[in-house]
């Protein structure tokens, strides 16, 4: 597929092409290959890097792996790197003129630390003050997964997050905070088991301290995984 024929198929899905600081960082033809073709590719690596580890990819429990591995990168845990596969977010008129603050809490994450490929695990919370339009409250699940299932930093998944949504919802009043285990720094490294990461955006109204304080006291009670 031709470049410029890519980028069509992600105009079409809205998403924007300046890129951003907080966009992943994405080479230029990263959509060159469709997902068949990167599942074979990311194969003949997994088991190159399996072999030089010295393991014997002819026992029945490793063989199959460097195709696990190659399928679960693209198609599971760097799935998100596809616009194709971004979710639709179905919109509604805010017929019942609810004003105040929505709030989804405990949005479970799993993402992977971009920095060492190793997961990310916590839970998000995320809400907005309408503008006179309402999302179906799963979207924000599948915007929240979307984003997580990409090499992330726990900053530019929250900050996408957010973007994504004043997209949907034509506002700027919308917030997330995610606190997540990374096992980068619990399982390997500095071993620290306990330690979990908080990182918050705040977008229009939640940017004034009135109303991030309610939006803090309504999730406060529950940032436990
Ligand atoms: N800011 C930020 N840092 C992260 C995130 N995930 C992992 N890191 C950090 O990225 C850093 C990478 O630092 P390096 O010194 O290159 O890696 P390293 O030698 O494996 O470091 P140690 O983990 O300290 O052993 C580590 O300090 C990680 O804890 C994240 O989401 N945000
Ligand atoms: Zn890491």
């Amino acid at each position: 597929m031709k470049i410029e024929d890519q980028f069509k198929d992600i105009d079409a899905l809205g998403d924007d092409h300046i890129s951003t600081s907080s966009d992943t960082p994405l080479r230029d033809d990263a959509f060159v290959l469709n997902d068949e073709e990167k599942i074979e590719i990311i194969m003949d690596d997994v088991r190159h890097i399996m072999e030089t580890l010295g393991l014997d990819l002819t026992d029945d429990s490793l063989t199959g792996t460097p195709k696990r591995v190659a399928k679960m990168f693209v198609n599971e845990i760097f799935g998100g790197l596809n616009p194709k596969r971004k979710p639709k977010s179905s919109t509604f008129e805010n017929k019942y003129k609810y004003g105040e603050m929505l709030v989804e809490k405990n949005i479970t994450v799993y993402s992977t630390c971009e920095h060492h490929l190793l997961p990310i695990v916590g839970r998000a919370h995320v809400a907005y003050i309408s503008n006179g339009t309402v999302v179906g409250l799963s979207k924000m699940n599948r915007i929240v997964d979307y984003f997580a299932k990409r090499p992330q930093v726990q900053e530019r998944l929250t900050i996408q997050i957010v973007k994504e949504l004043q997209k949907v919802l034509n506002t700027n009043d919308v917030a997330c905070v995610i606190d997540a285990k990374h096992l980068c720094v619990n399982s390997r490294g500095i071993r620290d088991i306990e330690s979990s990461t908080v990182t918050a955006e705040f977008g229009g109204k939640f940017k004034e301290e009135i109303v991030r304080k309610e939006f803090l006291s309504y999730i406060a009670l529950d940032t436990k995984f």
